[in-house]
């Protein structure tokens, strides 16, 4: 016999009792898993992944080893947390995330903003034909609401500009009333300068907008930084308060059509910073719907707050051929510097891939939840 082979026959025994040993760590790491769901504690437990490292390199016989050791620990309690996520997933209805609704026919929706807004404008668009009777709300908590109690069966909110980014607080009521996102649907965004008519832009002492309008705005208002800015409900409900007013010293930030509905004039045309500027609506409902034609999925996640965890999910969107859209993060109410991901990607829960990406993100979270699976809007429809 060579020494080769001896050798490799001391290692196999050696295997022999590691696998053995190993395989008894992660019968007891799946009862700690079945422990830390029922008691609702996380899985990674930094503190004890450090004592287990300190202690076991003490009874090393040297150093020479030390660093393949804790790396050997680490990789062990890596796979030992992997175990603990699948209880983590077994708890959790499978299946129940992925349960497809009818769509609501006929309808009532309902829009963010007075007549006049862009939300509105975005629902005529999105909707074959034009809703009967829509209700309007004059903040996105008593939209999202509204569809919570049943008052209407969808509501369009804007979810994002091409200039300010993702309107975040349409993702965290998304995360804080358990909605879907069934559609979207994109609007050019021109913003203007309205007021009374026979009014100059000399009379004008104060603006009244959505935060959204100043936002998208900024550029304009650097010469005229004399004029107080005043945060209001929607661009649209601003061009109704002006005129209500009938005070020729106050302004709104609000479309051409929503000066025309409102009876008011355009005192500066086209303010925005972006000649380009975009918003894309979502159409939120309280079920998930889903069809073939669906090709746009987002979801919400959280994951344990360790190192390598965003990575380790984000290669499988690679790994399945998925082409990310987007990635938002916004923090967790209450938990500090914990965070929310909100995930937009292509192609259609049925899809073989899709369900298995899904299957991993959800396995690998510590909150998920499926947003919405339907058509994605083209900006020039
Ligand atoms: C097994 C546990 O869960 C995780 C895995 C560990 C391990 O395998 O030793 C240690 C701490 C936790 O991050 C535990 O909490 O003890």
């Amino acid at each position: 016999m060579t020494d080769l082979e001896d050798y490799r026959k001391e290692l196999d025994a050696i295997d022999q009792e590691l696998v053995a040993l190993f395989e008894k760590r992660m019968h007891i790491s799946q009862a700690i898993g079945n422990y830390k769901v029922a008691h609702d504690l996380p899985i990674f437990d930094e503190g004890r992944e450090q004592r287990v490292a300190e202690q076991n390199l003490t009874h090393l016989k040297s150093d020479e080893f030390a660093v393949q050791t804790h790396h050997f620990l680490d990789t062990i309690m890596d796979l030992s947390k992997e175990v603990q996520k699948d209880v983590r997933a077994a708890s959790n209805d499978y299946e129940q995330i992925f349960a497809i609704h009818e769509p609501k026919q006929p309808a009532q929706i309902g829009y963010f903003g007075e007549t006049g807004s862009f939300c509105e404008e975005a629902m005529l668009a999105y909707f074959k034909e034009a809703p009967r009777d829509p209700k309007n709300y004059h903040t996105f908590e008593s939209l999202f609401l509204a569809i919570q109690n049943g008052e209407i069966d969808y509501g369009v909110l804007p979810v994002e500009n091409s200039s300010t980014g993702a309107i975040s607080q349409v993702l965290d009521l998304l995360y804080k009333y358990g909605l879907s996102i069934v559609g979207e649907q994109y609007i050019k965004i021109e913003q203007h300068l309205i007021g009374l008519e026979g009014t100059s832009l000399d009379q004008i002492e104060e603006v009244y907008s959505h935060p959204q309008g100043f936002q998208q705005s900024t550029d304009y208002f650097k010469y005229h930084e004399q004029w107080r800015q005043i945060p209001f409900h929607s661009t649209s409900d601003s061009a109704k308060m002006v005129k209500d007013s009938g005070d020729a010293h106050k302004g709104a930030i609000a479309s051409r059509r929503a000066a025309q509905i409102h009876g008011l004039s355009i005192l500066a045309e086209s303010i925005q910073n972006q000649s380009e500027n975009t918003t894309r609506f979502i159409i939120v409902g309280k079920d998930l719907e889903s069809n073939p034609r669906c090709n746009k999925v987002s979801v919400v996640f959280s994951l344990d707050n360790q190192a390598g965890t965003l990575f380790k999910l984000l290669r499988h969107f690679a790994r399945y051929h998925i082409n990310l859209i987007k990635i938002e993060s916004r923090p967790v109410e209450g938990e500090k510097w914990e965070y929310l991901l909100y995930l937009d990607f292509e192609g259609n829960i049925a899809d073989e891939n899709v369900h298995e990406a899904l299957r991993f993100i959800h396995r690998s979270s510590v909150y998920f939840r499926l947003l919405g699976c339907y058509i994605a809007a083209t900006e020039n429809k």
